[in-house]
């Protein structure tokens, strides 16, 4: 039997970083996923393999060398999710190294150490083939870390008793939340191997989907009662989280009570943000003045980001450029190049919109709208259950 499971992307509305030190954020899922297949055989000469389909890379180990390698999971367990150790981890170094990755893709290397520890802590040494494919730009902001931790971790677990899934339904089904708790535990730990210190927004709001307001780990959900439409800004500069988070603390370290004080701004902005988004429609404030008041607090907070160090010359052309159209933007995700967000307001003209993603797109930039707050993880099942 396949199994496959798919994982929404992110984007983060405020409070990107600040999160890492205990503020407020809100982040919403949106319409571009992650898929993982993972196919259980017996015809694959014991071999794990990954196929990494969009970069056209597939990997693959004997199962005994994994088992010697990482020697503790002759019986694995699922509903115990497990932080991989610093032994642990320089031993997945050692399986990584030998795959003599191109030096151009070598950023995929954590996430080949994130998925050999997740399968490993939950599946032991069973040979299989997972195939992953992602409509998601990696390294830019959208949470492509995180949809790929959910959507292997929801493969990985879909199998195993404590997810309760109905294999004979067809299509696509949600977990229980059980089961998605579980997914989210085990995918925080894959992020870790990735981004070092991640908050755990991503992976959360990944596996449940919708809009959420997330801090110290504890999330509440948001019920959005604004038509949000956002222009999303790929500036196609690469960066990578793990030394983005790390640059923010280096700047904690340096300056304690300024740090403090921008995350606590940062907080306040999140709260104000989030209870502007789930005003009820039939209050007294109007959708363009809530738009307004949204437009204020992203400004403030693209600005509390500059503080912490993590804008850069591509996302300022983009701030500019969409000041040009009294359009506001701020960077989404860690930053440092990525994805910027312009909020696009229910009265703007569709001309302005062109004019605003042709602009964008002459500098080099690739513009898109996605559907915002869809479901989280997925699960779909096909072909007759093993024995
Ligand atoms: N589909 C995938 N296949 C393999 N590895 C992946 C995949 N998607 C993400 N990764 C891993 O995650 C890394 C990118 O994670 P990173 O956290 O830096 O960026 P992001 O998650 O896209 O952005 P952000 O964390 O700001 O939302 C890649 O370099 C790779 O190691
Ligand atoms: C930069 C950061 O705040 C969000 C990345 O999408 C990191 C995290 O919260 O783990
Ligand atoms: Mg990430």
């Amino acid at each position: 039997m396949e199994v496959r499971a798919r994982a929404p992307g992110k984007i983060i509305l405020s409070g990107e970083h600040a999160v890492v030190h205990g503020a407020t954020a809100v982040a919403a899922s949106i319409n571009l996923h992650t898929t993982v297949s993972l196919l259980f055989s017996s015809d694959n000469d014991n071999m794990l393999q990954l196929n990494l389909k969009d970069m056209a890379l597939e990997f693959s180990w004997p199962i005994g060398r994994i088992k010697d390698t990482l020697p503790d999971f002759d019986a694995p367990s699922p509903s115990t999710p497990k932080c991989c150790s610093i032994e642990s981890l320089r031993a997945i170094a050692s399986l990584v190294n030998e795959l003599n990755i191109p030096e151009a893709k070598i950023a995929l290397a954590s996430g080949v150490s994130a998925f050999l520890w997740l399968y490993t802590a939950i599946q032991g040494y069973k040979p299989a083939t997972v195939t992953v494919t992602s409509e998601l730009p990696l390294g830019s902001g959208l949470g492509s870390s995180a949809a790929f931790c959910v959507s292997l971790s929801g493969a990985l677990l879909a199998l195993t008793a404590s997810a309760g899934l109905d294999y004979s339904n067809q299509g696509w089904a949600t977990y229980e939340e059980t089961g998605l708790d579980l997914v989210n535990k085990w995918a925080l730990e894959g992020e870790k191997i990735i981004h070092g210190k991640p908050s755990g927004i991503d992976n959360t709001v990944s596996t449940y989907g919708n809009m959420i307001k997330f801090r110290s780990g504890e999330l509440s959900r948001v019920k959005s009662n604004l038509p949000l439409r956002m222009l999303i800004t790929n500036t196609r500069v690469g960066r990578n989280t793990k030394a983005l988070v790390a640059g923010v603390s280096e700047r904690k370290l340096r300056h304690p009570d300024a740090m403090a004080s921008v995350f606590d701004a940062v907080d306040s902005i999140s709260k104000e943000l989030s209870a502007i988004i789930q005003t009820p429609a039939n209050d007294d404030i109007s959708v363009t003045e809530r738009e307004e008041k949204l437009e204020e607090l992203m400004e403030m907070n693209q600005g509390l980001l500059q503080c912490m160090g993590v804008s850069h010359a591509s996302i300022e052309t983009v701030l500019r450029t969409t000041l040009k159209y009294k359009l506001s933007s701020k960077l989404t995700g860690a930053g440092g190049g990525g994805c910027v967000l312009t909020l696009l307001p229910t009265l703007l003209s569709g001309i302005v919109v062109d004019k605003v993603i042709a602009e964008l797109e002459s500098c080099g930039f690739q513009c898109f709208i996605a559907g915002i707050g869809g479901n989280g993880v997925e699960v779909c099942f096909s072909g007759a259950p093993s024995s």
